[in-house]
């Protein structure tokens, strides 16, 4: 008997490995790479997935057991995919069912067990269609497929396999057709969509017969009949449309499907999340001179369906996302499916209008504001091949396509795209490697390209990648770059001005409510009131190690670094000038809408935060109604920063530019420098000239002057040699590891152990050593320290952080010592848990 090798969903490390099952008989040709599999394990039955396949005799292995069952007609993962798991759990340092797990959607996770059963396509199967080239041998009428599940209305997975043992290939022939369908159990909440729909029961010429023998008291009924014969070429219709539309009752329906002239049937349908929107169907744009340079570029590359990855550097405004659609165009002409990868706060419906209206239903779009139902619909859709296109948050990066040419990750520098919680996955770097391993090519598009992109591209250091630069530096309708004003608020304070809003941006906002102009207001609430900074000078303190912001801890009464654990009293005036104004800063938007109220009656102001937008749907009603000139100001966090292209904004106000800047995170200044660029941005992008007006206590900070006159290149020359200095990315890499316990002198403890063992190997290694050093492999360790939280849920925690640069294995190292120490000490409580190139070191 033939074997499979499959991953079991067991939360224990020694599971992390292929464990061995025969594959019965009649599974056997059920069982693909990448099928979901019930198996014993213990004295249990868990759910696993095959990695591997092996033929030959095994029958005589003893105490080998068998696969249960095959829990999903389809394989839920290709092979593709399984590799890719592979690649993940070493590059981020996580078990191996985590990163297969992450790949599917939550409807998939749970036990339920699918049913089969009829869909709606009717009647055998086209042996033509070239979309289906596994066309099966055998005839699934003739096998009596159909009819069974017809007989039996919906059929377990466990009875098909057991029926119809020889029949795999034909089944899943039948469902990837859509002759069959999938469903979870009926038990499970998020099964598939019913839908009452009315059709005639009868011909057209018979129903019109009918319509005189109705009697005055059912006119109603002739009513609908008359409407249902005039709609004949788009029946059936969804009953609740029709109830609507006519304003009839559910009486009068059943009264005529009793005569026999109507047919109400209940039927699947996708839950379209889009449905009953309309997307204006747009055209390909001509290009511009600049646009169709690099369009030609990567379309050569999507024509020879080979592997190679863009920065596609493009001013806000270029026309980055016309590009996108034109070489989706390109590639999807080719019979080969895209992912675009959008951050979760600019996957707006504008963002996806712009999609769908180019390939309409052909998209389908997965993020976390969809209901886990529609979730899998959209799935399904992928998996059976009836998209072409995918739009997501990170996780569409795992669309399950078969036949991937293109990846998109827009606004590439966005550090969302970086999973925090297990698997810890990037989702650019992931989708680079799924290009790779599959032959596509990726476009990573900014107007603030990442750091480690640039870097990547313009020094061809492959850390991650090496990207060709593409370069777009004017916009597609060829206006000018807003006018950007720094307003130095120190100055404001010492003539007086107390309030949030500068003497300029007040003067600038109404003028924009005489000229009847619209005006988006950012207040950058990241970091807020973490960090102490004095208000008369702007002086915020910092670790004299580290150069980076101290993080004030209210328990303590103190200010701690939270990379190398310095720390110092908090001060009661400022060190630099004595001034008492010295205090955790921090204001909300809501104060900020207040402050607006009182200063411009009669001002129309939108609210866009995480209180305002949690219910679904918000966000897309806030944005509307500002599109719709329903508002003068539309006042929010980082969400109003992206994606946005009003024509009627000419105003962009950022009440402080500098509270990101203080953060205890070496990409402060690269932070700051990107949302302020997005957000200037959304001003002056149609006819009207656009005006952008920065507050800031630091206005002398390289990041604010940058942005100011929109220089990415003079930025990034000074920003990499600030990292150069530190040794920070993209110049090393890091991981960042943190131990926690309940108790902390045993955390401690181990901490230090942890540390002491990294060193220790890495020495023995010859790793070990300053990065000073001009040697190229090289490895340092940071800690450990308490972390940024020291204390979660009870639980103590320490940080290390390793840096390392080269060919060596700091990751597996990292992995392998925290294993070994998890050994020695077997003690259930301690978690060591390790972020591989984190974006947060807290
Ligand atoms: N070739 C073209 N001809 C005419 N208009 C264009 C063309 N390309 C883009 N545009 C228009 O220019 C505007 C900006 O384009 P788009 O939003 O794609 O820019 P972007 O680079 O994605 O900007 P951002 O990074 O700011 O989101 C849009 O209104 C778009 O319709
Ligand atoms: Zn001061
Ligand atoms: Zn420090």
């Amino acid at each position: 008997m033939d074997i499979a090798k499959v991953i079991v969903d067991v939360p224990v490390r020694s599971t992390d490995r292929p464990f061995d099952y025969l594959i019965p008989e009649s599974l056997k040709l059920w069982i693909e790479v990448g099928s979901r599999v019930a198996v014993p394990f213990g004295h249990r039955t868990v759910q696993g997935f095959v990695v591997s396949l092996e033929s030959g005799d095994h029958g005589t292995i003893p105490g080998l057991k068998a696969i249960q069952e095959v829990l999903d007609l389809l394989p839920p993962l290709s092979p593709e995919l399984v590799e890719l798991g592979d690649w993940m759990s070493q590059r981020y340092a996580c078990r191996r069912i985590s990163a297969l797990q992450a790949m599917l959607p939550t409807a998939l996770k749970g036990k339920a067990e699918r049913l089969i059963s009829l869909g709606e396509v009717e009647g055998t199967i086209a042996p033509e269609d070239e979309l289906f080239p596994m066309f099966p041998n055998s005839d699934p009428e003739e096998l009596g497929i159909t009819d069974f599940v017809r007989r039996n209305g919906e059929v377990s997975m466990k009875q098909l396999t057991r029926n119809f043992p020889e029949a795999a290939e034909t089944v899943k022939f039948m469902l990837r057709r859509g002759v069959l369908v999938e469903s979870q159990s009926i038990k499970d909440k998020m099964g598939k969509k019913k839908l009452k729909t009315v059709e005639l029961a009868i011909d057209v010429a018979s129903a019109r017969e009918m319509l005189g023998s109705f009697s005055g008291r059912s006119a109603r009924q002739k009513e609908l009949l008359t409407f249902l014969i005039e709609m004949e070429a788009i029946l059936p219709l969804p009953l609740k449309e029709v109830l609507a539309v006519l304003q009839i009752s559910a009486g009068t329906v059943k009264a005529l499907e009793e005569k026999g002239c109507i047919e109400i049937n209940e039927v699947e349908v996708y839950r379209d999340p889009y449905r009953g929107r309309d997307f204006k169907p747009s055209l390909p744009l001509p290009l511009t001179v600049e646009q169709e340079a690099v369009y030609a570029r990567i379309a050569r590359t999507v024509d020879e369906q080979s592997h190679e990855v863009f920065l596609l550097h493009g001013v806000t405004g270029s026309g980055k996302t016309e590009i996108y659609l034109q070489c989706i165009q390109r590639c999807v002409n080719q019979g080969r499916q895209a992912v675009v990868l959008v951050p979760e706060i600019a996957l707006t419906p504008q963002m996806v209008e712009r999609f769908k209206g180019r390939f309409g239903s052909g998209v389908a779009v997965m993020h976390s504001r969809l209901s886990v139902g529609e979730r899998y619909d959209e799935w399904r859709k992928i998996r059976e091949g009836k998209a072409m296109v995918a739009v997501g948050a990170r996780s569409a990066v795992f669309a399950p396509f078969a036949n991937l040419g293109l990846i998109i990750v827009d606004e590439e520098h966005e550090s969302s795209y970086k999973q925090e919680e297990n698997p810890k996955y990037h989702a650019r770097d992931v989708a680079v490697r799924r290009a790779e391993q599959g032959g596509a090519a990726v476009i990573l598009g900014s107007a603030t390209p990442s750091l480690e992109s640039y870097h990547a591209a313009r020094a061809q250091s492959d850390i991650h990648f090496s990207p060709v630069l593409l370069e777009m530096p004017s916009r597609a309708l060829g206006n000018e770059l807003p006018k950007v004003h720094v307003v130095d608020m120190r100055d404001e304070l010492k003539e007086g001005n107390r309030s949030m809003f500068s003497r300029r941006l007040h003067a600038a906002l109404l003028e924009r409510l005489e000229r009847k102009e619209q005006t988006v207001l950012l207040l950058n609430r990241r970091g807020f009131s973490t960090f102490v900074m004095c208000r008369s000078c702007g002086f915020v303190a910092g670790c004299p190690e580290c150069d980076i912001s101290l993080t004030y801890h209210s328990r303590s009464d103190n200010l701690r670094c939270h990379y190398c654990g310095h720390a110092e009293p908090a001060p009661k005036v400022c060190p630099e000038c004595g001034s008492e104004h010295i205090r955790f800063f921090g204001t909300g938007t809501q104060r900020v809408e207040e402050e607006l109220g009182k200063l411009f009656p009669g001002m129309r102001v939108i609210r866009m935060d995480v209180d305002t937008t949690t219910e679904k749907g918000s966000h897309e009603k806030l944005l509307n109604l500002f599109r719709d000139k329903k508002a003068d100001v539309l006042l929010g966090t980082q969400m109003v920063a992206k994606g946005l292209d009003f024509p009627d904004v000419t105003l962009v106000g950022v009440i402080t530019a500098d509270s990101a800047l203080n953060l205890p995170d070496f990409r402060a200044a690269e932070k700051t420098f990107q949302l302020l660029t997005q957000v200037a941005g959304r001003a002056g992008r149609h006819q009207l000239p656009g005006e952008v007006v920065v507050q800031s206590y630091t206005p002398e900070h390289y990041s604010i002057i940058h942005a100011s006159t929109h220089d990415y290149n003079s930025f990034v020359r000074e920003e990499l040699q600030h990292r150069k200095g530190l040794h920070y990315p993209p110049y090393c890499r890091l991981i960042l590891v943190t131990l926690s316990h309940e108790q902390l002198p045993v955390l401690l403890r181990m901490a230090e152990n942890y540390a002491l063992n990294i060193q220790g190997k890495a020495r023995q290694l010859r790793w070990y050593g300053s990065l000073d050093k001009l040697s190229t492999d090289a490895l340092d360790l940071l800690g450990p320290v308490a972390s940024p939280m020291p204390r979660l849920k009870g639980r103590y925690r320490f940080q290390c952080i390793i840096k390392w640069r080269g060919s060596i294995d700091a990751i597996g190292l990292a992995r392998e010592v925290a294993e070994a120490l998890e050994d020695s000490v077997r003690d259930k409580d301690l978690q060591i848990s390790i972020d591989v190139d984190p974006q947060m070191l807290m």
